[in-house]
């Protein structure tokens, strides 16, 4: 068996899993004591601090020697991951520090994406066995309007996913649903909500040479795995060893229409209707010229006008899902 001794620099969002995170730390804490593991602990204290985390212990290894002698070790779920690889990313390192997730949210989709294992215990195995970094495909975004620039793991959505994610953030029924589990109903309720406000909206796909025109786009999604939401498999070929890009465009349907395209979902035949159209591709660009909400990896990015590219780039993950 192969011994690589890494340090890990750990961000704790206690709050992740509605939660949990709290709960099972000092279970967490046990099994790396016992592996007499080297670590830092680094907790989120606000929404957002685990970018800055991130970045700050980024800056601060610049210029070691050794790219692999730390990893960045995110505990929480999809939101959680998102931050600490955007604030890593955005130190720019030469030699960029491998990023971890032991997915303990409510979500955990890109564990799900690239098969990791849902017990705990198992999916920190597959962290602390593993022996070399394992460079996988995330994408990359520019927002022209606003000139600003991230990263995501899992996707970006524009328009019903969007709207999902952030009015089921402010349900104040979010936390406790969470706490009990049930995390998906909360979920699901803001999805009937969402269905009766969201407007469909104009929508340009621009891929090389070709233009194409949506009058009436309602969901829009880019992503690099197969799931979004927590589990809903929306584009079941998409794997983080590709180096393309999948964009998901389903015009508004009406209710009898939106219960079959469900059924189709949840077949998983849904890319055969006429009404969903998909891409892919290692570069796209997409122009929205309304104000339309939109979610990055589950985190709210706001209501914004859309003029934005996307491509891919490949980063270390420090995760052996085949262990
Ligand atoms: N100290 C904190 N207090 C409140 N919120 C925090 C704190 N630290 C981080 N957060 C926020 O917690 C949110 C939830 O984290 P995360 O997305 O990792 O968990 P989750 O929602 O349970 O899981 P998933 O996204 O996989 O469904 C993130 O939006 C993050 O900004």
């Amino acid at each position: 068996m192969i011994r690589v001794s890494v340090s890990y620099y750990i961000i704790l969002n206690e709050f992740a899993g509605g939660g949990r995170v709290k709960t099972l730390w000092p279970e967490i804490r046990a099994v790396l004591d016992e592996r007499q593991i080297n670590y830092q602990i680094a907790r989120s204290t606000y929404s957002g601090h685990s970018r800055l985390l991130a970045r700050q212990f980024a800056k601060q290894h610049a210029d070691d020697a050794q790219p692999q002698t730390w990893v960045v070790l995110a505990i929480g779920g999809d939101g959680t991951l998102h931050q600490a690889l955007s604030g890593l990313d955005s130190a720019h390192l030469n030699n960029p520090i491998p990023v971890a997730y032991l997915p303990v949210g409510s979500g955990n989709d890109f564990a799900k994406g690239i098969h990791m294992a849902s017990n705990w215990r198992a999916a920190l195995n597959q962290i602390l066995n593993c022996t070399a970094a394992n460079w996988l495909t995330i994408g990359r975004y520019y927002d022209t309007n606003k000139q600003t620039s991230g990263v995501f793991t899992n996707n970006v959505g524009i328009g019903f996913d969007a709207a999902v994610v952030t009015s089921a953030n402010s349900a104040s029924s979010k936390h406790w649903l969470n706490r009990l589990g049930m995390g998906t109903l909360s979920y699901l309720s803001a999805v009937i909500g969402v269905f009766y406000n969201q407007m469909a909206f104009p929508l340009t796909v621009h891929v090389g040479q070709r233009r194409d025109i949506y009058a009436n786009a309602y969901l829009v999604t880019v992503t690099n795995i197969p799931y979004f939401g927590g589990g809903v498999k929306i584009m079941p070929p998409a794997s983080v060893n590709d180096p393309n890009l999948d964009l998901i465009v389903i015009e508004k349907p009406n209710i009898f229409k939106l219960l079959y395209l469900a059924i189709l979902l949840l077949l998983g035949r849904h890319l055969k209707s006429k009404s969903v159209h998909h891409y892919h591709e290692a570069k796209l660009h997409l122009i929205a010229p309304s104000i339309e909400y939109g979610q990055v990896d589950g985190e709210e990015m706001g209501g914004r006008y859309w003029d934005t590219y996307f491509e891919t780039k490949k980063y270390p993950f420090w995760i052996d899902p085949t262990i």
